[in-house]
């Protein structure tokens, strides 16, 4: 993997809580999905790594350029796009205007190369048809498909995603990954969720962070392996299972210590993320 992204030792308190504790990693081009449950530090790790908040301690590179000087957190941010949890919305702007105000902040100011960049973008994102739109008009899926559209704007190779596919119905949430893997060819894309299945559908790599550490850094298949011999079908809920539900089947699922003989299931890599969290954490997965 070619290092696009390289972060040592980030640490963030806000008054007593740890929300970073000496977080290290690495990226490469391609999407690498960042799981946690809630409160384990995931936006604040994006927040930081789009420098629109400074860490107590440690330092990160994007692309080369460092945020610790204000020449390379200029540069950073000119290659970055960030999509952040809560897109601000002035409800009655077009689709159209929404990406140029984006745009103009980007500094595109010739207007006319500005205006073929956000009519690209939002061809990108399938919504060259709705354009004219006012915000406040649009789906919830169609909004969400507006702001990865102003993310994209002037191309960033460091692309940063904060929960892009909550929120979406089933057909949008397919539509919006193919959207993020095309925009994973050739760019670094960090995107942050609370389901295991994106990244199981979408992601070259996967990142945990708990109590604002990371507990897993490696590929989807390198976290399902974790739980490879660790997920068995009972007829009755088994008491030594970490976790354990019936399924449709009427068979329940258990996932933790098998006892001997077990009838082991293939695991998922919700299984394999399940068992690297602690027990307490565990419950508070969303
Ligand atoms: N601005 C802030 N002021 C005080 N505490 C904060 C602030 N932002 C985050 N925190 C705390 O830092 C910790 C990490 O929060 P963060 O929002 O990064 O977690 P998260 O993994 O994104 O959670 P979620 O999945 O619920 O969005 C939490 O304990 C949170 O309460």
């Amino acid at each position: 993997m070619t290092v696009t992204v390289s972060a040592t030792g980030l640490t963030l308190r806000y008054g007593g809580t740890r929300a970073l504790d000496d977080v290290s990693l690495t990226l490469g081009t391609g999407v690498t999905g960042l799981l946690g449950p809630n409160g384990a530090g995931k936006t604040t790790l994006l927040r930081v790594l789009a420098t629109a908040v400074p860490a107590d301690r440690g330092s990160f590179t994007v692309l080369g350029h460092d945020p610790g000087s204000a020449a390379g957190r200029q540069e950073l941010r000119r290659r970055l796009g960030y999509l952040p949890q809560n897109p601000g919305f002035h409800p009655d702007f077009s689709a159209f205007e929404f990406v140029d105000y984006v745009a103009i902040l980007k500094e595109m100011t010739d207007r006319g190369a500005r205006h073929r960049e956000v009519r690209r973008v939002l061809e990108a994102v399938d919504l060259s048809d709705v354009r004219g739109r006012r915000m406040k008009r649009l789906s919830g899926g169609m909004r969400q498909r507006v702001a990865l559209a102003a993310a994209l704007v002037g191309d960033p190779g460091f692309l940063v995603l904060d929960e892009p596919t909550v929120g979406l119905d089933p057909e949008q949430r397919v539509r919006f990954r193919e959207l993020i893997a095309q925009a994973g060819e050739g760019r670094t894309v960090l995107l942050s969720t609370h389901q295991t299945e994106d990244v199981a559908m979408l992601c070259q790599r996967v990142v945990v962070l708990a109590g604002g550490r990371v507990r897993f850094e490696g590929t989807p298949a390198e976290l399902t392996a974790r739980a490879a011999g660790r997920v068995w079908s009972s007829a009755e809920r088994d008491p030594g299972a970490r976790a354990g539900w019936r399924t449709g089947t009427g068979m329940f699922r258990n996932v933790g210590d098998p006892p001997e003989g077990a009838d082991l299931l293939e695991p998922t890599l919700e299984d394999g993320y399940l068992l690297t969290l602690g027990d307490g954490e565990r419950e508070a997965v969303a």
